[in-house]
């Protein structure tokens, strides 16, 4: 059934200007409940201009803004801006107040209950991996620029407001962090059911937190669509030559398996479910038997008119290193995949290219490891239809599956003709 209820936000021809300097012009846009919209672009495009303009920061020169059908014109900008979270880029927490009460500090104007507000404050701490115990009386200068990072998120989120605005939330924090906290973001509860917008620059950010993508170039909408329909269906030159230098890493990350393989079972993807009755430290993995040595395995295609490359393969398990020996549980036997791909033509179908191995002195000895390696990584790889490419090749070379029913080498040669499929229906 179609929602009849009006976008939460709703911005129509928004124009703003600096003296001569026209910053924002004529950008609309609507967002439905639980959509998140990352503004990109290029820096100075007015990203943060355009955020600003949403909660009256910034007054517009033109255009209207409305929130749940209501012109935010017609509301008293701060009480608007109690109801909309806002991340700002140098996060902007109180120096003489403690994490808590930075916390607080929009729970208290709104008159909430304490009780209710430390509730909510050691719940939030929590989710995001700040125990309050040791975190909730620290002042800003005591935490690295990541934990403010996440506190300025907690600030937000605290009166449960149902829009989020956040201003480069991870600028500040190198690629790794920056990375990890991405992924626990996209995981946190407390979001999934908000109207987000997220400024930020950085290409791999917005494609993996947006639903959609407005993609501005002095203050100009080159494109609003989804991840996907950008990168497959760029508007402009100015939208190709964006996503230029990153296209493949974006392209692994945007088509899923159930774009690669359509229609097909390939799903068998199984690892060890962790024992229930599993309790203390998380089991950190050993590998016992080092004695296999990785080693090329080349696979030669048995239909050329195929035309693909041929593809080498190569088992990754030295990745896996001792760490915590003394940590018990029980022994998993991994067979080492590539025998796989002796497999004929398993669940493919007839246009698919066929594979043969080349050498075949890949079959070793079995590894044996100790539980659960996808617990290294603290999270489980189960492959679905929805699962990125990018995360299924991760999974197939780092953090190994014991049970994919499609070989890396498979699961390239399905990329490259899901890559032609779309391609095709773009000329089409
Ligand atoms: N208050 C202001 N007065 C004058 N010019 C401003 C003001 N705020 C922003 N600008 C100008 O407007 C343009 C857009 O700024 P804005 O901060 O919106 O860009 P942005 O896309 O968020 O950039 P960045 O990614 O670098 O943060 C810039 O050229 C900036 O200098």
């Amino acid at each position: 059934m179609p929602d009849s209820r009006p976008p939460v936000i709703r911005a129509t021809h928004l124009r703003k200007a600096f003296g001569e300097h026209a910053v924002v012009r004529d950008v609309s846009f609507e967002l439905r409940a639980g959509e998140t919209l990352v503004l990109l672009g290029p820096s100075g495009c007015g990203k943060t201009t355009l955020l600003k303009l949403l909660n009256r920061l910034i007054e517009p020169d033109g255009g209207t803004i409305e929130i749940n059908g209501q012109d935010v014109l017609a509301q008293r900008p701060e009480v608007l801006r109690r109801g909309i979270g806002y991340v700002i880029q140098q996060v902007g927490l109180l120096p003489h107040y403690t994490v808590a009460e930075n916390i607080a500090v929009v729970p208290r104007l709104l008159g909430h209950a304490p009780a209710a507000i430390a509730a909510r404050t050691t719940a939030l701490l929590t989710r995001l991996h700040l125990p309050p115990a040791r975190y909730a009386g620290q002042y800003p200068h005591q935490l690295s620029g990541g934990q403010q990072q996440r506190v300025g998120l907690a600030r937000a989120l605290a009166a449960d407001p149902p829009i989020v605005l956040l201003d480069e939330p991870f600028g500040a924090l190198d690629p790794l962090t920056r990375a990890s906290i991405r992924r626990e973001f996209r995981e946190l509860e407390e979001l999934r059911s908000k109207t987000v917008v997220l400024v930020t620059h950085d290409v791999t950010e917005a494609f993996e937190l947006a639903d959609r993508i407005l993609l501005l170039d002095a203050g100009q909408v080159q494109q609003l669509g989804t991840p996907r329909e950008l990168l497959f269906r760029p508007a402009n030159d100015f939208v190709r030559r964006f996503f230029a230098a990153e296209r493949l890493a974006l392209q692994l990350r945007t088509l899923t398996l159930g774009d690669v393989f359509p229609a097909q079972e390939v799903f068998g993807f199984e690892i060890g479910p962790p024992k229930p009755d599993f309790e203390g430290p998380k089991p950190e993995f050993e590998l016992k038997r080092t004695e296999i040595e990785p080693m090329n395995v080349e696979i030669e295609q048995k239909r050329t008119d195929f035309g693909g490359p041929t593809l080498e393969f190569e088992p990754k398990r030295t990745e896996i290193e001792q760490k915590r020996p003394e940590i018990g549980g029980s022994t998993l036997e991994i067979e080492p995949k590539r025998t796989e791909i002796e497999q004929e033509r398993p669940e493919i179908e007839v246009s698919k290219p066929e594979f043969e191995p080349k050498r075949t002195e890949f079959e070793g000895p079995t590894l044996e490891f100790e539980p659960k390696r996808t617990e290294i990584e603290g999270r489980t790889l189960d492959l679905t239809t929805a699962t990125t490419v990018h995360d299924a090749l991760e999974a197939l070379t780092g953090v190994g599956p014991t049970a994919a029913r499609f070989t890396l080498a498979q699961l390239m040669a399905a990329f490259g003709e899901a890559l032609q499929r779309e391609e095709d229906a773009w000329k089409r």
